[in-house]
């Protein structure tokens, strides 16, 4: 069966009102397959303003709006923390939940994770669920494992039933930024690996879930890595801040 393909962009803390009317522009006139959804994922301030750019100068209608992060509860005395409420104002359509950055760096635990992506579900958003391994847990072999425990987490809180509306992001934490990607051979045994886990709760389901490639995409290893038959986008870090690169990434999603 057609996958859905999506290429998304984490801006991470980077970005500024500038590169937002750039790539608006700069994506409007890239020729996307049919099929294919780019999402853009700005930091919190920028989201507003994506979407009055997008009113103001139009948008093709396969180009969405994400999110890097929610917090897991509706409203209340959660400093510098913003809800699915807001997002959802803001017009936001995805929320990548799980990034390793805030899974190292903040402490985020699978169970936080899991909570958030039953947020955004709850509030009919699509979540990028974000999944992957440490450097030292693929040279010990455990990297099937980790990623189990991953998604455990996430069907034991959810359901499978409801992958149905997830994106899996599977992100080597040794790829990301780091100029290290995973072969495309590599990249396609570890999502065909996902893909098969998932399965184990639910063939149809699993056969749908669009799984995302991230670490390292850039221009010219973007086709190899789309062209394996279990990867259906990516999500891109650093490629994602050059508008020319990221149309090149966009134009290679197979759809
Ligand atoms: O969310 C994106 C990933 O962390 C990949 O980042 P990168 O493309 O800069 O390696």
């Amino acid at each position: 069966m057609k996958r859905r393909s999506i290429v998304a962009a984490n801006w991470k803390m980077n970005g500024n009102l500038s590169l937002i009317n750039d790539m608006i522009t700069g994506l409007n006139a890239v020729h996307l397959t049919e099929n294919v959804d780019v999402v853009v994922c700005p930091s919190f301030p920028y989201l507003a303003s994506f979407t009055a750019i997008a009113q103001r100068e139009g948008l093709q209608k396969s180009i969405h709006l994400g999110s890097q992060n929610v917090n897991e509860h509706q409203s209340g005395a959660f400093t510098g923390e913003i809800s699915i409420d807001m997002l959802k104002e803001c017009s936001v359509q995805y929320v990548i939940v799980g990034h390793s950055e805030r899974r190292d760096i903040y402490k985020e635990s699978s169970k936080l994770v899991a909570d958030k992506v039953a947020c955004v579900l709850d509030a009919g958003l699509t979540p990028i669920l974000c999944i992957g391994e440490s450097e030292a847990e693929r040279e010990t072999e455990q990297t099937n494992l980790v990623l189990s425990a991953q998604l455990q987490s996430v069907i034991d809180k959810i359901g499978i039933e409801k992958f149905d509306d997830v994106v899996i992001a599977y992100e080597p934490v040794w790829a990301i930024g780091t100029g290290k990607t995973a072969s495309p051979e590599m990249a396609q045994e570890t999502h065909q690996f996902i893909r098969e886990f998932l399965a184990l709760s639910n063939a149809e389901i699993a056969n749908k879930v669009p799984l995302l490639y991230g670490g390292s995409v850039n221009a010219s290893n973007c086709e190899t890595l789309f062209a394996q038959p279990d990867i259906d986008g990516g999500l891109i870090g650093g490629a994602s801040l050059k508008v020319d690169e990221f149309k090149v990434i966009c134009s290679a999603a197979k759809g």
